[in-house]
């Protein structure tokens, strides 16, 4: 069983991840939080409210990221790239879910996968990498004449818009029709905007409240209408999925893997 380590263990998804990883009872050997942080030496299973792990938390740096053999990066995209420099020198493994990534900080996880083994994807629950699929089977039957929505709803809290996995649903949709997402992408819409363009793949962003993370990939023609949604009900979810990746990833050669590989749907037509 690999040793785990969580990067950004007091974020919303740092503390889901010490759950999971503690109720499944993987092998977690280290937690870190930022420089200077009050919470260093606190246990991370009574950070996350499920009673003492045996993990005291460390700060990030070189001598942290040498306790585990695979680390989990929830955090923000500045951070992570850090982390990554980390784990690139200390030859670790990593399952990156950080979304927002510009291309350039994108390209980064991608040189440094020539160096070691990483699992990067938007979204780690099953359900969402089903739906990736799913959506290209609509597309292809209605996508040439149906318009198409991507409408997202998180929680107040979230920085980035669309969300990754919105994003990852409009590139799987656009990629089964044949155009190029940047080309027909629409992000919000305001103002006389005339009528709706055809070939444009439309997105909505809706921030509220707790949401956890809603997707629907909506499929609108003339007298009919389909409608395929994702309602996370629990981080817990994502998680379990990252945790997943993170035991797949033992012994893998640099690369970089998808979610679909880790769950083995890579080749679902
Ligand atoms: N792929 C997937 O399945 C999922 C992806 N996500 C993505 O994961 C990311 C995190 O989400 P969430 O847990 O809600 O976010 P949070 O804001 O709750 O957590 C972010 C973490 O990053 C740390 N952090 C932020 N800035 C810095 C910094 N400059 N230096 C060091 N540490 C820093 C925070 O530390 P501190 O506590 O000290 O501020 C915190 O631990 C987002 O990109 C989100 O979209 C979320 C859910 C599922
Ligand atoms: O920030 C979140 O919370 C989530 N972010 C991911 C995204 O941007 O797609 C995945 C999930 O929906 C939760």
């Amino acid at each position: 069983m690999a040793t785990i380590g969580i990067f950004g263990a007091n974020g919303r998804m740092g503390r889901a991840l010490i759950t999971v990883a503690k109720e499944q009872q993987l092998n977690l050997t280290a937690a870190t939080v930022r420089a200077g942080s009050e919470l260093i030496g606190v246990d991370a299973g009574e950070l996350a409210g499920v009673g003492k792990c045996d993990v005291a938390l460390k700060q990030t740096n070189q001598n942290s990221v040498s306790l585990a053999d695979v680390w989990v990066d929830f955090t923000m995209p500045e951070p992570m790239l850090a982390h990554l420099e980390l784990a690139v020198t200390a030859k670790k493994a990593m399952v990156i879910g950080v979304t927002g990534l510009t291309d350039a900080q994108y390209a980064k996880v991608q040189q440094a996968s020539q160096h070691i083994p990483i699992v990067w994807a938007p979204n780690m629950s099953v359900g969402v990498n089903l739906l990736l699929h799913l959506v290209q089977t609509a597309a292809k039957v209605m996508g040439q004449t149906a318009d198409i929505e991507i409408i997202e709803a998180h929680h107040r809290f979230k920085k980035d818009a669309p969300s990754g996995t919105a994003m990852a649903i409009g590139t799987s949709i656009a990629k089964a029709l044949d155009r190029n997402l940047a080309d027909v992408a629409v992000y919000g819409r305001e103002g006389f905007t005339g009528e709706r363009e055809q070939q444009t793949i439309g997105f909505a962003t809706v921030r509220g409240g707790d949401i956890i993370g809603d997707h629907t990939a909506l499929f609108a023609d003339l007298g009919e209408r389909l409608e395929i949604t994702h309602k996370a009900s629990s981080r817990n979810t994502f998680a379990q999925g990252a945790l997943r990746a993170a035991q797949w990833l033992q012994n893998k050669p640099a690369g970089l893997y998808t979610m679909q590989q880790v769950l083995g749907l890579a080749d679902l037509s």
